[in-house]
């Protein structure tokens, strides 16, 4: 029996397991999701064939590695997904790991890449220790396949010096690795090779300024079909506000909200393994963002035409804001030569109310939307276009992006043997 793949995307308020077959581009068999985890009731969806279902689940899933299990649990005992009757029917299993460091590309999991990851698992608190819990889950239940690991973090290895470098003790920066990072890169490979195929350009000539607005939020200046900036940093708590997130604030300010910023606190146990981050990291991502100002992290709650509470408009306008001020700084750093502004995630993809203001209150960039496009939303395809005028530059596009699908493509285009750093 032919063999398949399994992607997971651990995010900050969901778990997506994807199966696929092994074919070139690779066709999904399955997909589950769990998704509301910062947010509960958690929410399950589950799709296989053409049928669909989803159900708010009463069982307690506080952690990615906990979600991860009842869906793999789930998707195996399914008696008519046959593909994937028992782990054995797998060939690989790709895993989103946000972090990679200095990791060129994706790496093949063994003892040495897994304990070089788990060294630098706090530059991404919320992501790393949960994503690296799964891989090590799969490694001890499934230690017969082969676990690879995609990072975020390898699209953003063109940022320039000057823009990944932070005016810091250079000497300090190199010893510990201090530099901007980016991530989302999985999203924007993915929406790179979407869009430059939708425009009809080479990847390597298309510049776009594109937005993975989810529960983690950034923006990035594609250049050239290279990522010239993007908003997140060392870690993913810099540039835009998040469901828990408060995006970049003046770094003082956390001297001021706690005494104790530098106290360690738990912030969980799994499978016996304890996991400490200081009160400050604790605080600015997991107790700030739309949640903290509003009580939801369901930003469809936010993004709406007749807000319940004055916090609710407070919250959409503090994100429309801070967006805006990225539009500009990547127009103006792209030469305005750009050809799409593309919306992308959670939000990005749903919410037909934030896209027009942001389109609106940039038209002066000579961007404009179809307002009776924009409420369809995203059609079957990965791209959609709702500018006004269709086919005039700059565009305004919706990508419905697939970092399972991007991981599993790459996977079945390099046939990945070895370790690579
Ligand atoms: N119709 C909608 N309008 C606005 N936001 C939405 C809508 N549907 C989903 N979302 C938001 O999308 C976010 C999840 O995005 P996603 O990219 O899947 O998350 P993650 O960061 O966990 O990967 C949640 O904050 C959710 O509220
Ligand atoms: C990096 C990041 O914030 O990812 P997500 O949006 O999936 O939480
Ligand atoms: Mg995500």
């Amino acid at each position: 029996m032919p063999k398949s793949i399994l992607s997971v995307n651990a995010g900050s308020s969901s778990v997506k397991l994807t199966f696929y077959t092994t074919d070139n581009p690779p066709k999904e068999i399955a997909n589950a999701s769990v998704s509301g985890l910062t947010a509960p009731p958690p929410v399950l969806k589950y799709s296989r064939g053409g049928e669909k279902h989803k159900e708010k689940l009463n069982v307690e899933l506080k952690h990615p590695p906990d979600a991860f299990k009842f869906l793999l649990k789930r998707c195996i005992s399914d008696p008519q997904l046959s593909e994937v009757a028992s782990a054995e029917d797998l060939e690989y299993i790709c895993h989103r790991v946000v972090h990679g460091g200095d990791y060129a590309g994706a790496v093949v999991i063994t003892d040495d890449t897994y304990g070089h990851l788990k060294d630098m698992e706090e530059l991404a608190p919320l992501h790393n220790f949960s994503a690296l819990e799964i891989v090590r889950v799969c490694k001890k239940e499934l230690p017969h396949i082969k676990s690879v690991t995609f990072f975020d973090t390898t699209f953003h290895r063109t940022l320039p010096d000057y823009i990944k470098t932070y005016p810091l003790d250079p000497r300090i920066s190199r010893e510990k690795g201090l530099r901007k990072y980016g991530f989302h890169g999985i999203s924007y490979s993915f929406i790179l090779r979407s869009v430059s195929e939708f425009l009809g350009k080479p990847a390597e000539k298309t510049n776009l300024i594109t937005m993975h607005i989810g529960s983690g939020a950034s923006i990035c200046a594609i250049k050239d079909g290279k990522s010239l900036d993007t908003s997140m940093g060392l870690t993913p708590l810099a540039g835009l506000p998040g469901a828990t997130r408060s995006g970049s604030v003046d770094p003082s300010l956390i001297f001021h909200v706690t005494e104790e910023p530098g106290k360690l606190i738990s912030a969980g146990e799994q499978e016996g393994q304890h996991r400490n981050i200081t009160m400050a990291e604790a605080i600015l991502n997991k107790s700030a963002g739309w949640k903290v100002l509003t009580g939801t992290a369901n930003f469809a709650e936010i993004a709406v035409e007749n807000p319940p509470t004055q916090n609710h408009k407070l919250a959409f306008d503090i994100i429309v804001d801070r967006i805006l001020g990225y539009i500009g700084s990547y127009f103006v750093k792209l030469g305005g030569r750009v050809d799409a502004l593309v919306f992308a995630g959670g939000v990005g993809e749903n919410s037909a109310l934030l896209r027009k203001r942001l389109v609106e209150e940039s038209q002066c960039l000579g961007f404009a939307i179809d307002e009776s496009a924009n409420d369809k939303g995203p059609a079957k395809e990965s791209v959609t276009e709702i500018s006004k005028e269709p086919g005039k530059n700059p565009r305004v596009l919706i990508c419905q992006t697939d970092e399972q699908f991007e991981m599993a493509h790459r996977c079945v285009c390099s046939k990945l043997e070895k370790a690579s750093i």
